[in-house]
């Protein structure tokens, strides 16, 4: 490597094509996976561990780098990777210029990240013996493992402190309370959020870190999650993954390669927000709940009574009453007994669109499980990540529905919740402190 890293990238990224540089396609656009991987890894620019000509093209679409610039931010349509880190932190500081200089900081070192590349150029042991380094070290010699890095801003960011008032969104509203809810407020809230999700779990938990480190005296951590196997597919190029509950969640999610349905549902329009907020055109809203799901209970579950709370059989994922995942769902259609296939308190009857005016939302969640509560029972659950245009229109009423209704109130509990407003992609030059700050 001749330089620090970032270099080869931009070499890669400059081939245009994600089937000639192993890229996965645009962050602003259509995620298909590429056909032929260019593993980046940190420091000495070797090709990841293990990458032979032998590799399969899908382990190496694995380790791949994905932009971090486009019309959108990487991290929402991106096809969902298999983990992730997620942080909110508070700002400690009240001046205004520092906030501005870290998210500078930020968009340089994510952008470096994303990239395969060190934290800082040198960042392992670059600095010398008598600095820390400028970069932690444990993703050293790693492959950038499709890491995505997406940065949201919260409700309270915009209070008197930093003069933001103005560019507050309209739609950046605090979310209501919903019938069921037992947040606490230690996993709830927060004035920023990272999202960072990898095919790595180092990789991952490396970019959060460094970016904290970063921000130390201008932000805090509030709180922060960690999620395994995407409980979402955000592309048709992938298979339907399953929750804790076993069944599989995200087939009728919002996918990459819809372009429509992501304008309509997704991405804040020209004209959502006006003057000073305007900004946030392009951007979306992040609504973060975590759901703990009671599985030992669930565990001694009838199959029978589980299908009937989702609404779709447990083997295929098709709705009830078809044979097929993609099967579309027939509401009206009564089974054996007279009564609804679907039952009325499914799962998937509430959510689905037909119920709520067309509604949709781009469901891009994360299993956890973060040890035991001390009585005997896991702390596991569904870190539920959704994106769209507008959390008042969206969102909420999708959820009060549910929390009214929902068979699956008995097995779950949302006991974390947040929101955030995610700006736009980046053009080249720009940095996430421009448009908040001008
Ligand atoms: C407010 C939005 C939603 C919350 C909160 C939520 C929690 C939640 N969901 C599952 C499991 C499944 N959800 C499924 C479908 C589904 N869920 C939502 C929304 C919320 N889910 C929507 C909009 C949909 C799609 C409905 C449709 O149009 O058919 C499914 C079925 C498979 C699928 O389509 O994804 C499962 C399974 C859990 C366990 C959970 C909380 C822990
Ligand atoms: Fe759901």
């Amino acid at each position: 490597m001749t330089d620090d890293g970032l270099s080869r990238r931009r070499l890669i990224g400059a081939s245009g094509t994600a089937a000639v540089a192993g890229v996965v396609a645009g962050a602003s656009g259509a995620g298909a996976l590429a056909l032929r991987g260019d593993a980046v890894s940190r420091g000495d620019g070797a090709a990841a561990a293990g990458a032979t000509p032998s590799t399969t093209a899908s382990a190496l679409a694995l380790d791949a780098a994905i932009p971090f610039r486009g019309a959108h931010q990487a991290g929402i349509v991106t096809p969902a990777q298999d983990r992730l880190h997620f942080v909110a932190l508070d700002v400690v500081t009240t001046d205004r210029d520092q906030l501005r200089q870290l998210l500078e900081d930020w968009t340089r070192a994510a952008e470096r990240m994303t990239a395969g590349a060190e934290a800082a150029p040198g960042g392992l042991v670059g600095g010398g013996p008598n600095r820390a380094p400028e970069d932690t070290g444990e993703a050293y010699g790693l492959p950038a493992s499709g890491l995505t890095i997406t940065i949201g801003y919260g409700p309270s960011l915009f209070d008197d402190r930093f003069g933001l008032a103005a560019k507050r969104p309209a739609a950046l509203q605090e979310l209501p309370p919903f019938t069921g809810d037992q947040l606490d407020p230690r996993r709830s809230g927060g004035d920023l959020c990272i999202q960072a999700c990898a095919n790595d779990p180092q990789v991952a938990v490396h970019a959060v870190r460094n970016l904290v480190r970063l921000g130390f005296g201008v932000v805090a951590v509030r709180w922060s999650q960690l999620g395994f196997g995407r409980t979402s597919s955000t592309s048709t190029a992938q298979a339907t993954p399953r929750n804790m509950f076993g069944f599989k969640d995200g087939t009728n999610n919002l996918k990459a390669e819809e372009p429509e349905g992501l304008a309509q549902h997704v991405w804040v329009g020209d004209s959502d927000e006006t003057g000073a907020a305007a900004w946030m055109a392009g951007g979306s809203y992040l609504v973060a709940r975590r759901i703990r799901m009671h599985i030992e209970v669930w565990d001694r579950t009838s199959l029978q009574e589980q299908e009937d709370v989702i609404g779709r059989d447990k083997k295929e994922g098709a709705p009830l009453g078809a044979t097929k995942e993609f099967d579309t769902p027939d509401f009206a259609k009564k089974g054996p007994d007279g009564a609804p296939a679907i039952p009325v308190t499914a799962h998937v009857r509430l959510a689905h669109e037909s119920r709520l005016g067309g509604i949709r939302l781009l469901r891009r969640g994360y299993n956890f499980t973060d040890g035991s509560d001390g009585v005997g029972h896991l702390d596991a659950g569904l870190f539920f990540l959704a994106y769209m245009r507008n959390p008042g229109k969206q969102f909420v009423p999708m959820q009060r529905a549910l929390a009214k209704a929902d068979g699956l109130n008995e097995y779950i509990e949302h006991n974390g919740s947040a929101v955030f407003a995610c700006p736009p992609g980046l053009k080249d030059g720009e940095h996430w402190g421009q448009a908040l700050f001008a």
